[in-house]
């Protein structure tokens, strides 16, 4: 990793973060050897740890200072006043180095909108190449064929050489054939690819796991592989954090981004130059923060915290979404597999070992399975007529344009509007939880599985600022779960759904233990629990995006379609925060996508100076 005397020959580009995006474009802007780029990192350059490469150890890095940041936000008055952790990774590869790696596309009308919504040149088609290039997919073997059928995998659309190997377990076990067999028998049976944009029924993604190692094929082991680390114009610093950009606001009316200021390890302050760009790529929650401690905000927060205004823009920080999760815990009958079982020393042991000598077992794996649905509730799809009555009840909160965007996903027959997850394991909630880890260690003696239910496209729109003019200071995330009440309708109908999946006649509930325990207790049949369970068990899926929405700037926009902050020059963002709306599933996909096309256009644009 560079030193701190490396930073004296001037950069091109200097990228703030070096996590799932910043890791990006860094690898394709220095691909050109007249380029300079520098990468800096709040984090510890952790890829040869265990913790961080074997899979099944990802439970051992939550909450942990030098892996994750560890966010928690304000007590929810929707979730029974609970907070709710948010993790994020601290470390060259960001998030991607902690996340839980399964690796799953959006669906096409889902994109679509992101071009509707004012962004000309992002929709499904033109992003589709980007999905193909930051990944190698590796074709499922005949094992995970017969267990989890795999029948839909369109082998023609593997055709990237990404760096991130993408590939599917060959530990499919009981639970992920029932359920499945369980959607199928539901009608909810998926027959294209999912990659293709448009997938109803339950199927099975593959991880972001290289199958030759077995280990976790994140940002930091996919784009700085040991290639590109000696690659002599692209220079990584970790353990320096960057305090702000630095602006010449001497010449028109735009700002122009001149450098970053960092502080390193040992507190020291240095101002290095970018002659061509700076690109923050700090993640959703901490790139409003540095542009916020930079003077591009709300004029009023930013003198509060005596920060001079540059651009006066109170968009940053807001439009903020993220993936609501309800998580509901079954106890397995006897015989049927369960993570629980992790929580015995010896198990752990025995399974690290096998890991050890051959790269087999669950360590290796990841065994999450997945569905798509529309609208469901506790009698299957919901029909358009229902659908079109309830968005009546809400019609006067439905006026924005991203609101209407949203609704037009609902209405729509082929589109998502639920996920469901398989997990493994028992998921615990605590009021006010230390770290992710609290979420997912065992700690009741049964066995459990848990089904998830995540709202793919909420309405409520939460926030992140600065609470003072110190970096150091973790800015403050409010989610704002449901505060949007449709979005509490929408959840409550997604858990009556899952009393049909575990109902002891399908082939899921016939895995389950006969008047066995579950977390919650209750049952969400009806309309009225099914919104206790919301507000007992929902917390987040770690999906936040939206904070520097790619939007209009009268629309709630901090970039505009080239990714560029507006009032600004020479100054992009590219992370999760541009999302204009949260993309259906789980995101990191997504991110690779919009790296890959921002270096494109950084790239064109530089070749037109
Ligand atoms: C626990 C968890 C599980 C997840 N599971 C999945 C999953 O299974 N599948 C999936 O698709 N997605 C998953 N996600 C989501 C996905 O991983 C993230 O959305 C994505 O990686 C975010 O990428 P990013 O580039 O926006 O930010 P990040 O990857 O978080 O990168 C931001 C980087 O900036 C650095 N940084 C921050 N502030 C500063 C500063 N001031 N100076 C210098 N550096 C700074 C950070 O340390 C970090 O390295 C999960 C996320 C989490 C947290």
């Amino acid at each position: 990793m560079a030193r701190v005397e490396a930073l004296d020959q001037p950069f091109d580009y200097i990228v703030v973060g070096g996590g799932t995006a910043g890791l990006v474009v860094a690898n394709r802007l220095s691909g050109d050897r007249d380029v300079r780029v520098l990468v800096v990192e709040a984090g510890v350059d952790h890829s040869v740890d265990p913790l961080v490469r074997v899979p099944g150890l990802v439970a051992g890095l939550y909450g942990k200072d030098e892996y994750d940041w560890n966010f928690c936000s304000p007590p929810q008055p929707t979730l029974n006043n609970r907070r709710i952790n948010q993790s994020r990774g601290k470390m060259l590869g960001g998030s991607s180095a902690l996340n839980f790696m399964m690796l799953v596309y959006p669906s096409k009308g889902n994109i679509d909108s992101w071009a509707a919504l004012g962004n000309a040149g992002w929709d499904f088609s033109s992003l589709a190449p980007y999905f193909r290039k930051f990944a190698t997919v590796h074709a499922p073997s005949q094992m995970a064929r017969d267990v989890v059928g795999l029948t839909y995998h369109n082998e023609s659309l593997a055709n990237g050489a990404g760096p991130i190997h993408v590939s599917f377990s060959e530990g499919y076990g009981s639970t992920n054939k029932a359920w499945m067999k369980t959607f199928a028998d539901l009608g909810l049976d998926v027959s294209t690819d999912p990659r293709e944009g448009q997938a109803l029924g339950a199927f099975q993604q593959p991880a972001s796991i290289d199958p030759a190692t077995k280990t976790r094929s994140d940002a930091a082991s996919g784009y700085y592989s040991p290639d590109v680390a000696r690659r002599t114009n692209l220079v990584v610093l970790t353990e320096a954090v960057v305090s702000k950009v630095i602006f010449d606001t001497t010449g028109g009316s735009d700002a122009v981004a001149t450098g970053v200021e960092i502080i390193t390890k040992d507190g020291q302050k240095k101002e290095i130059s970018a002659r061509t760009e700076v690109i923050l790529a700090a993640g959703a929650l901490q790139t409003p923060q540095i542009l916020e401690l930079s003077g591009v905000g709300g004029r009023d927060l930013l003198e509060k915290h005596g920060i001079p205004v540059v651009v006066d823009n109170p968009n940053v920080g807001e439009h903020m979404q993220d993936h609501p999760v309800v998580c509901q815990s079954f106890e397995v009958a006897e015989g049927t597999p369960s993570g629980d079982v992790l929580r015995d020393p010896a198990v752990l042991k025995a399974l690290l070992d096998m890991y050890q000598a051959s790269g087999d077992g669950p360590m290796g794996q990841s065994n999450i399975s997945i569905a798509y649905t529309p609208l469901v509730d506790g009698s299957g799809v919901v029909s358009p007529e229902a659908i079109k009555e309830l968005l009546a009840q809400h019609e006067c909160s439905l006026t924005t344009p991203a609101a209407k965007a949203v609704r037009r996903l609902l209405e729509s027959p082929d589109e998502v509007t639920f996920q469901y997850l398989l997990f493994p394991s028992q998921i615990h909630i605590p009021d006010t939880p230390k770290s992710m880890a609290d979420y997912i260690l065992p700690v009741l003696p049964e066995n459990y599985i848990t089904v998830m239910t995540i709202l793919n496209q909420p309405f409520s729109r939460g926030s992140v600022h600065i609470t003072s003019g110190d970096v150091a200071a973790k800015p403050v995330w409010k989610p704002n779960y449901n505060a949007h009440p449709l979005d509490m309708e929408l959840l409550a109908r997604g858990v009556q759904f899952v009393e049909r999946l575990v109902a002891p006649s399908t082939p899921l509930g016939g895995l389950l233990k006969a008047g066995g325990k579950r977390l919650p207790e209750i049952s969400g049949a009806g309309l009225d629990e099914a919104k206790e369970i919301v507000r007992r068990r929902q917390i987040s899926i770690f999906h936040v995006s939206g904070s520097c929405a790619m939007l209009p700037r009268e629309q709630g926009g901090v970039v505009d379609e080239r990714l560029r902050v507006y009032g600004t020059k020479r100054l992009r963002v590219v992370d999760a925060s541009i999302f204009p709306l949260e993309p259906v599933g789980n995101i990191q996909s997504t991110v690779y996508a919009v790296a890959e096309r921002a270096a494109d256009l950084i790239k064109q644009d530089r070749a037109e100076v």
